[in-house]
């Protein structure tokens, strides 16, 4: 896909915030340089890769590196502060919310969550390890990740407790429509 595709995607995903628009279309950029194959592309976005650690990383606290691999339609919900390790792989479509952290289990470890596609993730999350996040999957606010999760869950809490399946009707092109307009079937989970 296109850059200015992604760009037009993520942008449609971050109608909430614009400041989570910001950040997403930065992102993108620095992305598509720090990991483009020519030469030239990383020599001239060299600026916009320094500009983006400034103001993106350092100051706003969003700390995202560029490297990191991130499908399209990534959702910053309210813009607020997150921290992803670079080596965690993001699918498409997933709502990222504020104050998450994504990473590996200690200082010089390696294994990062690889999450898939149509993910929402609440506020105050922690997910961290060589862990596996299905698509279509659903993780409450403030819940503490340590062990993969399989598709079309609705999982919370820490521990953290796989308590229903998440069913999408229709598709609609916001994710965060999208997921409000699911249905959640198990026990006391029936919306
Ligand atoms: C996980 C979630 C999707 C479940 O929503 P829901 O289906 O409407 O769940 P309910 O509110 O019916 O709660 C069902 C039970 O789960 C509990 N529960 C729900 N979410 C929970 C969570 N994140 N952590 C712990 N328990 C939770 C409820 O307290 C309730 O317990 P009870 O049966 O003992 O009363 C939702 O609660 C959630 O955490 N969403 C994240 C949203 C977010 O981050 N918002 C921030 C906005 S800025
Ligand atoms: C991004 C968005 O829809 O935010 C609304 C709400 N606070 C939430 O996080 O779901």
């Amino acid at each position: 896909m296109s850059l200015l595709n992604a760009i037009k995607l993520d942008l449609r995903a971050n109608t909430y915030s614009k400041k989570a628009a910001i950040v997403v279309v930065m992102y993108r950029i620095a992305n598509h340089i720090a990991l483009s194959r020519s030469a030239v592309i990383r020599i001239l976005g060299y600026p916009i890769l320094k500009i983006y650690q400034v103001f993106i990383v350092w100051l706003w606290g969003i700390d995202i590196p560029y490297f990191t691999k991130i499908g399209v339609g990534l959702n910053l919900g309210h813009g607020g502060a997150v921290v992803v390790n670079s080596d965690t792989v993001i699918g498409d479509r997933v709502l990222l919310r504020q104050f998450t952290t994504i990473g590996n289990k200690g200082l010089n470890m390696s294994g990062s969550p690889v999450i898939g596609n149509d993910v929402e993730i609440g506020a105050n999350c922690v997910l961290i390890g060589d862990i596996t996040i299905g698509n279509n999957v659903i993780i409450g606010a403030g819940s503490v990740v340590t062990k993969s999760i399989p598709a079309d869950s609705v999982a919370y809490g820490n521990p953290l407790k796989i308590t229903g399946r998440t069913v999408f009707g229709g598709s609609k092109p916001a994710h965060h429509k999208r997921a409000r307009n699911m249905q959640m079937v198990t026990g006391n989970l029936v919306a």
